[in-house]
């Protein structure tokens, strides 16, 4: 676990910039001025990219969806409860201006945590104070019911932007479906993660209600080659085939939609699908490591393909054995992999996640599966099918939460989330 930092009381140092006052260039008024507030710069010091706890917020793509995983993550999704299109521009404005500031390692509103005078409840809610910015990225992205009638956006609804159709032994709860925001916060630090979300929620009061949320634990991918194939609750290397921030080509092709497939606003954005699947731990742990790894298509110590010696060897789905097929034909990266596919690909960027137990004597534990591709109906879609109809992983595990977004591209200095879609 990511240790905390010893606050820092002065501004030395290039590493662990933590909360502090004294720099930034957005205001607690700005910040809550609402519709035609202006979402100023913030800038804080030794702020490149991965240096120092800081991931850049502004660009051509949001953070957070090829930055290397974080270990933790705070995934919320909003019900918009005005109807009022100016009341969410100027939240989103708000939001863009605390996240700015809050993945810069600063309060979410300047001296926010104790300096709003002694008679108003403070706009920063204080449990981040001397915590490192811990890689915090904070990533939004718009669900299908954003575009009904409500807020003028219906003929700038991407065609892909759908509910996810209904899978063979889905088992969803709706109470974990849907919403017309998401917002997922990933960092290093649990804590940092947990204190953006409650403050974007909290800003949102009379705009935008919490709808449902995800906490988790132990990133299951690695979206860099930098980074170790973490482990999922199963015990397997998670992500070894995933594909990585250094193959642009690959996300080009995959992860970001280009300005010609559909909605021009969504140029240069993707979207995001998080599904909760629940893993019968239980059942998991009494099948044997042979059954385990058929079902995987890979052996547990190494993560190699079944037949192969190392993580890292392609896997081949014509290698044979004595008795057939050494990846056999039912196991989760045969059907899941691009050879069987026709070519598909996604970003996987899930989290482990354990939320007690449900009741019955068994851990409500699994896997919060998120990816990022360029086009859910072509790519998530049937890659779900495939597995849905045929993986031998069916038995141990079942999908029990859905949605999808659409993510809009990174903001520009100065804009804010979703500019390019409410200014199309
Ligand atoms: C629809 C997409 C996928 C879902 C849902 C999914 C769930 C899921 N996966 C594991 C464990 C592993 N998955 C692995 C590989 C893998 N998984 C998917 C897609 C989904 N997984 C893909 C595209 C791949 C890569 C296939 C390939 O081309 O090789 C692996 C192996 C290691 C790796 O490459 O990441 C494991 C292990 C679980 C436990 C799970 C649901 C709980
Ligand atoms: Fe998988």
């Amino acid at each position: 676990m990511t240790e905390r930092p010893t606050p820092d009381p002065g501004m030395q140092g290039t590493s662990g910039i933590s909360r502090r006052r004294l720099f930034g260039a957005v205001g607690a008024g700005a910040v809550l001025a609402g519709a035609g507030a202006v979402v100023g710069r913030v800038t804080a010091p030794d702020s490149e990219n991965g240096t120092d706890g800081v991931v850049a917020f502004h660009g051509e793509h949001q953070a957070g969806i090829v930055t290397p995983a974080q270990d933790r993550m705070h995934f919320v999704t909003f019900d918009v409860t005005t109807r009022d299109r100016d009341k969410l521009i100027a939240l989103l404005k708000t939001w863009t201006a605390m996240a700015a500031r809050m993945t810069a390692g600063l309060e979410a509103t300047e001296d926010g945590a104790t300096g709003d005078g002694a008679y108003h409840p403070p706009s920063d809610t204080g449990e981040a104070l001397d915590l490192d910015a811990s890689q915090l990225t904070l990533t939004i992205g718009f669900g299908p019911t954003l575009f009904d009638d409500r807020f003028g956006l219906a003929d700038l609804k991407p065609a892909a932007l759908q509910d996810l159709p209904h899978f063979p032994a889905d088992n969803l709860d709706p109470a974990r479906c849907g919403g017309d925001i998401a917002i997922q916060a990933c960092a290093n630090d649990p804590q940092v993660a947990v204190h953006a979300i409650r403050n974007l929620a909290r800003v949102a009061f009379g705009t935008a209600s919490v709808r449902w949320s995800q906490l988790g634990f132990g990133r299951t991918s690695s979206t860099s080659t930098a980074q170790v194939t973490p482990r999922n609750l199963f015990g397997f290397k998670d992500g070894t085939n995933n594909l990585k921030a250094e193959d642009p080509a690959a996300l080009a092709e995959s992860v970001w939609v280009d300005g010609a497939d559909d909605q021009a606003w969504l140029a240069g954005g993707s979207y995001l699908v998080a599904r909760r699947i629940r893993m019968l731990i239980e059942q998991w742990d009494r099948a044997i490591l042979r059954e385990q790894e058929a079902v995987i298509g890979r052996d547990k110590r190494e993560g190699a393909p079944l037949g192969l010696a190392n993580e890292f060897d392609e896997l081949d789905l014509e290698s044979k054995g004595p008795d057939g097929p050494l990846v056999p034909e039912t196991s989760h990266v045969r059907l899941a992999s691009a050879q069987n596919l026709g070519g598909i690909r996604i970003l996987r960027r899930g989290y482990n996640f354990t939320d007690g137990s449900d009741g019955f004597g068994h851990l409500d534990a699994g896997l919060f599966f998120i990816a990022f591709c360029r086009d859910p109906q072509k790519q998530f879609v049937p890659m779900q099918l495939a597995l849905a109809r045929a993986d031998a992983l069916n038995e141990y595990i079942q999908h029990v939460g859905s949605a999808v977004f659409a993510c809009p591209p990174g903001p520009a200095e100065g804009g804010y989330w979703g500019q390019q879609l409410f200014e199309a």
